[in-house]
């Protein structure tokens, strides 16, 4: 089975990214495709992402007003990727519309539809002093996560410190996407709720994403493969 995790395909142009799968034998894995690539090269990488098989999260995270997002998805769902999202700060209106542009263009094969609650750049402390928001962000993430299920969304994306709480809430099938992973010994760079794929497992995660940890290394494959490992078991290294 292909592991759940989601490379992300932070690159400029299509032919870096496309170079870099090529070169480090990645073909075929999920990959997530955010805005610097995706503004440069649009929906024409999403095929040829397509064609080469790999299951694709599109990384936007529209946050606008709900006509707008709304608009916005009827687009997003014409890619058909695996997944798209929204902020989960945009409230319920706006993820109900998300959803509703998704269902509007797609027979079955729907997008699914995920809510960051709080971006894994984000700590206790940016929380408070800087967003204003005076509550722990545990509590934030679990109170949006509540809130993008009751406005239709299929998941969350959050760091993996929030993941089992949240898989305790909801249903099995309400998931949780996990950026800020970091393989043992790596820098966080921008990073600050960060933990490594056997974290990951152990707090239930359903999906990861690794960035640097993958690509911005010497060698991508063996990273990746190390990562893998963590994610089935095989080796246990532990948090940061
Ligand atoms: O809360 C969030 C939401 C999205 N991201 C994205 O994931 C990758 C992480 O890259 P790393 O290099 O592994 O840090 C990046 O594309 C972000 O835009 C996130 O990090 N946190």
């Amino acid at each position: 089975m292909t592991p759940p995790i989601f490379i992300a395909l932070d690159f400029t142009t299509e032919e870096e990214a496309i170079h870099f799968l090529d070169r480090n034998g990645l073909n075929g894995v999920p990959v997530k495709v955010g805005m610097q690539l995706f503004y440069r090269e649009g929906p024409k990488l999403i095929e040829r992402l397509k064609e080469r098989d790999h299951s694709i999260f599109l990384d936007l995270k529209l946050h606008d007003i709900p006509n707008t997002v709304h608009q916005a998805m009827k687009n997003l769902a014409r890619l058909e990727v695996d997944f798209v999202n929204v902020h989960a700060a945009g409230g319920r209106r706006m993820m109900e519309a998300a959803r509703q542009g998704l269902e509007e263009v797609t027979n079955g094969h729907r997008p699914r539809l995920l809510a960051v609650t709080q971006l894994t750049s984000t700590d206790q402390d940016m929380l408070n002093q800087e967003l204003l928001i005076d509550k722990p962000i545990d509590d934030v993430v679990k109170s949006y996560a509540k809130l993008a299920q009751k406005g239709g969304a299929d998941g969350v994306v959050c760091s993996v410190y929030e993941a089992e709480q949240i898989k305790q809430i909801f249903e099995d099938d309400f998931l949780t996407v996990t950026p800020g992973i970091r393989l043992l010994g790596d820098e966080n760079h921008d990073q600050k709720r960060v933990a490594t794929p056997a974290i990951a497992k152990q707090k239930q995660a359903d999906y990861l994403v690794i960035g640097r940890s993958i690509t911005k290394v010497k060698n991508p494959k063996q990273a990746y493969n190390r990562a893998v490992k963590e994610w089935n078991h095989e080796s246990s290294e532990t948090i940061n």
